[in-house]
């Protein structure tokens, strides 16, 4: 990680910052899978910070070791101002889960279908110690149930009664239930239908608003993420090229993968960009030999990117390029 990313940290107050994180899963078919990669970020009170990629670019891996799903190789991660990375303990463990929930990608699968909707959430609420009565549990299970938009006619029914976005609904209500300051959001979108997505989005928008928390919203969709989004991390690999500001990276992205992906996306503002600026991807780019020296640089206030040390000059001469020409259209 080079020098200057726990400058930019400091600006506002972070909740959460990684550092060097590496996970390493040794599989018997393959002798080792570098699945995160010495990934460093840090995100802000209040924000939501996306990380987007293709398929096994290691995105559910970060955020599996971050709530700590997953134990991380190497690396620190620094919660709260608290470093929670050997965090192990039971009452610990009961703390932090209080403060970080996560929303998983497939609704059905992350509810157990033996269990009803009232019991699902109210186990959350008595695990955490959020009420002490049965009555308590129920006026909040049903509380939880109106702000989700589901049916308190429906307590009693089980997961497989309701359709996946219902689900999704109810897996948001359970990770709220508890009140956390953070959630990490992964996939939670990509097994719903279209519109049930927007209502879903929405959801949380609003809902980060009224509780004042931060989001890690892990995705496919860059169009979502942008709209949800306020930094974007595109990871590939296990490493994250390009860290920006959401409208930045949209409007400006600089590194080679960043332009692939957004040109795949269903943007059409993003694919007359990249037709505009007649980029080729080159799909090599991003991998490195050995001997070659690379690192996360900032190249612009909140704008990193992973390159060698030959081609930061590149990329901050391509960055100011780009702010020269935005302001041109905005003067
Ligand atoms: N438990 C595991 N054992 C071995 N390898 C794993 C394990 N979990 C993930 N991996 C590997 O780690 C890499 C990153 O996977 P990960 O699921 O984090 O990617 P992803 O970007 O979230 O992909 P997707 O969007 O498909 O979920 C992949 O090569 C994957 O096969």
């Amino acid at each position: 990680m080079s020098e200057a990313m726990p400058q930019a940290a400091g600006k506002k107050e972070a909740i959460l910052t990684v550092r060097n994180l590496h996970k390493i899963f040794n599989s018997r078919k393959k002798s080792e899978v570098r699945a995160v990669d010495d990934v460093s970020f840090t995100i802000y009170k209040g924000e939501t910070f996306g990380l987007v990629g293709e398929s096994g670019s290691g995105k559910s891996t970060t955020g599996r070791t971050l709530i700590k799903l997953e134990d991380i190789t190497d690396g620190r991660v620094i919660y709260k101002g608290e470093d929670i990375t050997d965090i192990h303990g039971r009452n610990e463990m009961l703390k932090f889960r209080k403060s970080m929930q996560m929303i998983f990608q497939d609704p059905f699968a992350s509810l157990n279908p033996r269990i009803p909707v009232k019991k699902i959430i109210g186990d959350a609420l008595r695990v955490h110690g959020i009420c002490s009565t049965d009555e308590e549990v129920n006026r909040q299970v049903y509380e939880m149930m109106d702000i989700v938009g589901i049916n308190r006619s429906y307590a009693n029914r089980y997961p497989t009664e309701f359709s996946g976005g219902q689900c999704q609904r109810i897996g948001i209500a359970r990770a709220l239930c508890v009140k956390p300051d953070f959630i990490i959001a992964d996939e939670c979108l990509s097994a719903l239908d279209v519109s049930i997505q927007a209502q879903i989005v929405n959801l949380l928008i609003q809902l980060r608003q009224e509780r004042e928390m931060t989001y890690l919203f892990i995705a496919h969709d860059l169009a979502m993420v942008k709209y949800i989004s306020d930094r974007i991390g595109v990871m590939k690999d296990g490493k994250i090229l390009e860290l920006a500001e959401a409208d930045e990276l949209y409007n400006c992205p600089l590194h080679p993968y960043t332009i692939s992906l957004l040109s795949a996306s269903p943007l059409t503002d993003l694919q007359q960009e990249r037709k505009r600026r007649r980029i080729d991807y080159d799909p090599s780019i991003h991998r490195y030999p050995k001997e070659i020296k690379a690192d996360m640089y900032e190249i612009g206030p909140e704008h990193f990117i992973y390159c060698s040390e030959e081609e930061l000059p590149m990329y901050k001469q391509k960055y100011a390029e780009q702010l020269g020409k935005k302001k041109e259209i905005n003067s």
